[in-house]
């Protein structure tokens, strides 16, 4: 999770409190003290630390009076949400409509991540079923009409550019003329980026603005710089007409939560982050998401979110009623990776679970995983229906065939099929368990302890070991018996409502 290190020192601090015998004034201040330290290293601007500070002991003076409050639950809950503010701003993104042909610019500084971003962007629409195309006018820089090329190809999105032309104009009039001729959802304009900011470079965005007439102009800024961010977000805010702002890098410096809050004083919302230079190292922006997730107390709703939008609605029950009766083919194999693989990274969907740390798994180690989930359907697809709904067994002979035809090797065909193996005999386990089957869920959030013990017999040791071990699992699920079932179960109405209009 980005900013891994300020959250640790937030909920460290928190924890501290919640173990101390008396919460007096005291234990309030070093608590406040230890939480004022860890936003001063993380560049956070002093003014609003000073206002955090005082509006947290407000609170609690407030509210302390009050019979039978919980000083630890009012410093908590006003941590949270005095972050919260300072993340936030009242303005809202322009919110895009699929089937209409939305024009988004990009502009920023050079090296501030642009290229990589926009193609970050547009791989979360095409994920999303978008047509996506892509435009380079960026005339000033050499490099960088290959370069987005290249990134295009990878995200298998369409791309128009010149290596002749000049005039950054021109061309970001022709590829919108092109894509709007051929009805893409989204056209998204690359335009240069300069060393500092200069005028030269504010005309050229001037210029673009007014002859495209872009629905969003999207700012991308390295948040490496810290509270610095505030003027370069205020000075291209004042030259085009900025609606939201995409911040980079938040994976590799400690300064990110200075410049989240120094961006959102501009009252410029901040719609997703960058977290690595991989596409889909990339996350929608929600301050108070991000902040519970920071912490380290998950986001349910998202969970569930993301989890509906993976699994389509009408596979769910068919799901659950496999996995309660034990089946699993090959095929429901293949549905499963690419379930795992439309989710995005696993750490920040773990990061979204009460309780999970969510840098259990290396990073190195996630990419390696989804490389060889990656290889592992390839090889599926080389497989005939009766092999993959588990009709007819695989001999030698179409082991050595599937193993050609999807250019990997017997050994790795061989390696799948023992990995299979033990998925199906768990789906069996699980479904002697009956651990698929809804109701049987609100048991597993009311006995953790229990259900932990099926778990562990049901669950392939080195997968769990994998899931930061039994420890680590047992927290998970009594943070989540700690959450409120109807809450969750009407959250559920709420997410499966909002897909069906879709
Ligand atoms: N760690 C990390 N690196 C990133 C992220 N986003 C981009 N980068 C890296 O930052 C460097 C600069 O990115 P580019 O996309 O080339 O920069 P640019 O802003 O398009 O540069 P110009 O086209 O010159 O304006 C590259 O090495 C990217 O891989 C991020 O979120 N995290």
């Amino acid at each position: 999770m980005v900013l891994g290190q300020l959250g640790s020192r937030i909920s460290g601090a928190l924890k501290k409190l919640h173990e101390k015998p008396i919460i007096d004034e005291e234990a309030i201040k070093e608590c406040m003290s230890e939480i004022v330290k860890a936003l001063l290293q993380a560049d956070v601007n002093a003014a609003y630390i000073k206002k955090l500070r005082d509006q947290v002991m407000l609170q609690v003076n407030l509210e302390a009076d009050a019979a039978g409050t919980n000083k630890r639950k009012i410093v908590q809950r006003a941590v949270v949400s005095e972050l919260q503010k300072m993340l936030e701003t009242d303005k809202k993104p322009v919110k895009l409509r699929k089937g209409k042909q939305n024009i988004v610019m990009f502009v920023g500084l050079q090296g501030t991540g642009k290229t990589t971003t926009i193609a970050k962007y547009a791989y979360f629409y095409i994920k999303k079923g978008w047509r996506v195309g892509l435009v380079c006018a960026d005339t000033f820089r050499a490099g960088a009409f290959d370069q987005l090329k290249q990134n295009a190809a990878k995200i298998k999105a369409p791309f128009y550019g010149s290596y002749t032309e000049t005039d950054p104009v021109k061309i970001a009039n022709e590829g919108v003329e092109y894509f709007r001729s051929q009805t893409y959802d989204l056209i998204i304009i690359d335009t240069s980026g300069r060393n500092k900011q200069e005028e030269g470079l504010f005309d050229e965005m001037k210029m673009l603005e007014k002859t495209i007439n872009p629905d969003e102009v999207i700012f991308v800024m390295d948040s490496t710089i810290g509270q610095s961010c505030f003027d370069q977000a205020q000075a291209f805010k004042n030259a085009v007409k900025v609606g939201s702002v995409i911040m980079t890098k938040l994976d590799s410096h400690a300064k990110g939560g200075g410049a989240l809050s120094a961006v959102a004083a501009t009252q410029s919302p901040i719609t997703f982050i960058g977290t690595g230079e991989q596409f889909d190292e990339f996350e929608e922006f929600e301050a108070k998401s991000f902040i519970k997730r920071v912490l380290g107390m998950g986001d349910i709703d998202r969970l569930f979110s993301v989890v509906q939008e993976a699994i389509p609605l009408d596979k769910q029950p068919e799901l659950l009623n496999k996995i309660s009766h034990g089946q699993f083919s090959l095929r429901d194999m293949y549905e499963q990776f690419q379930t795992v693989l439309k989710m995005g990274s696993i750490n920040s969907l773990m990061s979204l679970i009460p309780g999970m740390n969510s840098g259990l798994i290396e990073k190195g180690k996630e990419k390696e995983g989804i490389a060889r989930i990656k290889r592992f359907m390839c090889i599926m697809d080389s497989m005939n229906d009766p092999e993959l709904d588990g009709h007819k067994q695989l001999n030698d002979s179409r082991i050595i065939r599937i193993a050609r035809g999807s250019g990997t090797s017997v050994r790795e065909v061989n390696i799948l099929l023992e990995e299979y193996k033990k998925f199906a005999k768990m789906v069996q386990k699980m479904g002697k368990l009956s651990l698929g089957k809804a109701n049987d869920m609100q048991n597993f959030m009311r006995n953790p302890q229990q259900m932990m013990r099926k778990v562990q017999s049901a669950v392939d040791p080195k997968m769990l070991q994998q899931l930061g071990g039994s420890a680590n699992m047992m927290q998970m699920m009594k943070e989540m018996s700690k959450l409120d079932m109807g809450e969750m179960m009407s959250q559920i109405g709420k997410n499966k409502r909002g897909l069906k209009r879709k």
